[in-house]
């Protein structure tokens, strides 16, 4: 059993429970349905297909459906998945559990299931959503562990907004900080479930995704905990520049500190009804800083800088990730477009020139601009 880390008794999370769960002969075992198999959504269906082989409420099987595509050795992926129990392409090395079935049709793989977890690039998912509509049962419940925004004509979408209103079914979101490849060797850490309304929906996530190694409460704040996710992925691409350029530890400090009050602001802006507690929760503070020491937008905004801007963003991107996808570089310009269709650029400096670096209107030396006169500098101004 993990040590409990998390023991603030004045907020409304709660922490899963690990004990047997009662049989309930009555009820058809749930079936779970996976949406992405990158490498978070690679060990997403590992970690709640062990959970599933447990808990007598689900079926054993997990299906995940796999975007497929022909690996060099001509095999197809979801074929290579099945034989050897391992994604070979984004998880290398880590077996998923016999009880995971890939599937490459995406309808086929959504028909039975009840619970719908979706966990793709952000960019994938309002085509998916399309593709699934009427497709899908219509008592399914469904998650996000999608970090990411789409800005509409009417303003900023939220991914799990879209699920819900393409598909008409509930969502949740589960955020946290979690680099995919250290919870797939089952080091310890904590995830957030933000929900809407009904808690009993929360409980059935955290009951699905909580492990020994993998410890996840729930907030009633899907907003807040959808946009921790979202927006932290600015700040890394801004921690990564102060990286490549050798600034030290006390200026990518700064730069948490100043990333995190932007992502504070920018939410209650948009949605009052954010929490401040939310930020406090794994989705926030840990997150912007597991993101900003180990993430993968931190590490190509590092090897972006190093390079003086020269070498796109995309460039890097294929290069060093090798099919994965970075979201950072997107949403800083999805939120630009907010601030500026809004008139608070000036407010967000950090948003801001992120995008502006990002996009080679600035150099990467932009991310800090020291001016001893700053007039709000006391009350936490965010150019340094
Ligand atoms: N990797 C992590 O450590 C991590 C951790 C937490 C959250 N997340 C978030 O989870 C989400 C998914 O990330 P990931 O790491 O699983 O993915 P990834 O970065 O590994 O992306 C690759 C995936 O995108 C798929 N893909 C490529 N083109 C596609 C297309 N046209 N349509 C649909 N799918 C396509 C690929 O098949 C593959 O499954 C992102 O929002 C990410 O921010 C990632
Ligand atoms: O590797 P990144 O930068 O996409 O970040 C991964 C996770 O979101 C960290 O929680």
């Amino acid at each position: 059993m993990a040590p409990s880390l998390h023991d603030d008794p004045i907020d409304d999370c709660i922490s899963a429970v690990e004990a047997p769960e009662p049989p309930q002969p009555q009820m058809p075992p749930i079936k779970v349905t996976v949406v992405g198999s990158g490498n978070w959504g690679s060990v997403a269906a590992k970690l709640i297909a062990s959970n599933t082989l447990k808990l007598a409420s689900f079926h054993d099987e997990v299906r995940m459906w796999v975007f497929e595509e022909t690996l060099p050795t001509g095999e197809k992926l979801s074929e290579v998945i099945n034989k050897a129990n391992e994604n070979v392409k984004y998880l290398p090395g880590i077996k998923l559990g016999k009880n995971v079935v890939a599937d490459p049709d995406l309808e086929n793989a959504v028909r039975d299931a009840t619970m719908l977890v979706f966990v793709t690039p952000h960019q994938f998912m309002e085509g998916i959503c399309k593709r699934l509509v009427g497709k899908i049962r219509s008592d399914a419940e469904a998650i996000s562990l999608i970090k990411g925004m789409e800005v509409k004509r009417d303003g900023p979408c939220m991914i799990s907004s879209i699920i819900s209103e393409h598909l008409g079914i509930n969502c949740c979101v589960l955020m946290g900080a979690n680099i995919a490849n250290e919870i797939a060797l089952e080091q310890f850490s904590e995830a957030t479930v933000g929900y809407r309304k009904n808690k009993e929906t929360a409980d059935k996530w955290v009951k699905l995704f909580h492990t020994s190694y993998f410890m996840v409460s729930s907030v009633q704040d899907v907003e807040g905990v959808e946009l921790c996710g979202t927006l932290k992925n600015v700040v890394a691409i801004a921690a990564g520049f102060v990286d490549g350029l050798e600034m030290g530890n006390n200026t990518k400090a700064a730069i948490i500190r100043i990333g995190l009050r932007e992502m504070k602001a920018f939410s209650k802006l948009l949605f009052p009804s954010v929490k401040d507690s939310t930020f406090f929760e794994s989705c926030g503070i840990a997150d912007v800083i597991t993101t900003c020491l180990g993430g993968r937008n931190r590490r190509c905004a590092e090897a972006f800088a190093k390079n003086g801007g020269k070498r796109s963003f995309d460039e890097l991107e294929a290069e060093m990730l090798q099919g994965q996808k970075l979201q950072g570089v997107s949403t800083a310009k999805e939120v630009h477009e907010v601030l500026s269709h809004r008139g608070w650029l000036e407010h967000f400096p950090l948003f801001s020139s992120v995008h502006e670096i990002c996009c080679g209107r600035l150099p990467p030396t932009a991310i800090v601009v020291y001016n001893e006169h700053t007039p709000d500098q006391s009350r936490g101004g965010s150019r340094i």
